[in-house]
């Protein structure tokens, strides 16, 4: 265990929070598809932010972000798959963005600056570290006098949906939830019901699903069984075993 009693850690142990990655979204239908997702119970949503350059894809930007403000007061959880994160924080900030994720390959020079203006702007501030990243990189950004709020650990290359799930990752969200239990921990890549007990049971918290949520019969469904994941992993405590 991390120390401290049983009673005391599920105390600091952050609420689960599940996120629809609006890119298996109908973009064309932004605005329903975010009301669609808050009638079936998701606490945030998740938008995948790609500039073509860091990663091989192109999404939305921050005037897309701006209109979906307009339809809903959800949490917008914006992960950066871009090279200069630094260049997206006061149009972000204008947009309505509520969280704001870079990615730690990108900001080894400039991260202090990057949390203290992404806070400074009132969003939460998170890291991301992609597959091939050893997760130690992450430690001083969690440390610091000025934190990140939560670590994004990828569980697939960034820039596409619909990959399968590298279980390799979870030693990394294990080493994150044992080292600090209060942690927002989020996953990103391949979640879904199959795969939520390895997240969950390893400390993920935060959980991105993006086609199992989109292509499911029962979308609703899949968002409850992801919270009961979750849920079910921090009543046992399964991940300070
Ligand atoms: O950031 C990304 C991909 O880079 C994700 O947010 C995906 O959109 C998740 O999609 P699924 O793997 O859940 O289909």
């Amino acid at each position: 265990m991390a120390g401290g009693n049983e009673e005391e850690l599920q105390r600091i142990l952050p609420q689960p929070k599940i996120a629809p990655s609006m890119l298996s979204s109908d973009f064309a239908n932004l605005a329903s598809e975010a009301k669609f997702m808050e009638q079936c119970g998701a606490d945030w949503l998740h938008m995948d932010i790609m500039d073509g350059h860091y990663v091989p894809n192109l999404t939305i930007g921050a005037p897309v972000i701006k209109s979906l403000r307009k339809h809903t007061s959800m949490f917008l959880d914006c992960h950066l798959m871009v090279t200069n994160p630094l260049d997206y924080v006061d149009e972000l900030v204008k947009a309505g963005a509520s969280g704001f994720t870079f990615h730690v390959e990108v900001a080894q020079d400039n991260w202090q600056e990057l949390v203290r203006r992404i806070k400074a702007g009132g969003m939460r501030a998170a890291v991301a570290l992609k597959p091939g990243t050893p997760v130690e990189v992450v430690f001083p950004l969690v440390e610091s006098a000025q934190p990140v709020d939560m670590v994004l650990v990828m569980t697939v290359e960034p820039g596409f949906g619909g990959q399968k799930f590298m279980p390799d990752m979870m030693t990394k969200v294990n080493t994150l939830r044992k080292k600090f239990p209060h942690l927002d921990i989020q996953v990103d890549g391949g979640l879904g019901p199959s795969t939520i007990q390895q997240a969950a049971t390893a400390g993920a918290n935060c959980i991105v699903a993006g086609s199992s949520v989109f292509g499911a019969q029962d979308p609703a469904g899949v968002i409850s069984d992801l919270r009961n994941g979750v849920e079910g992993a921090q009543a046992s405590l399964s991940f300070f075993k």
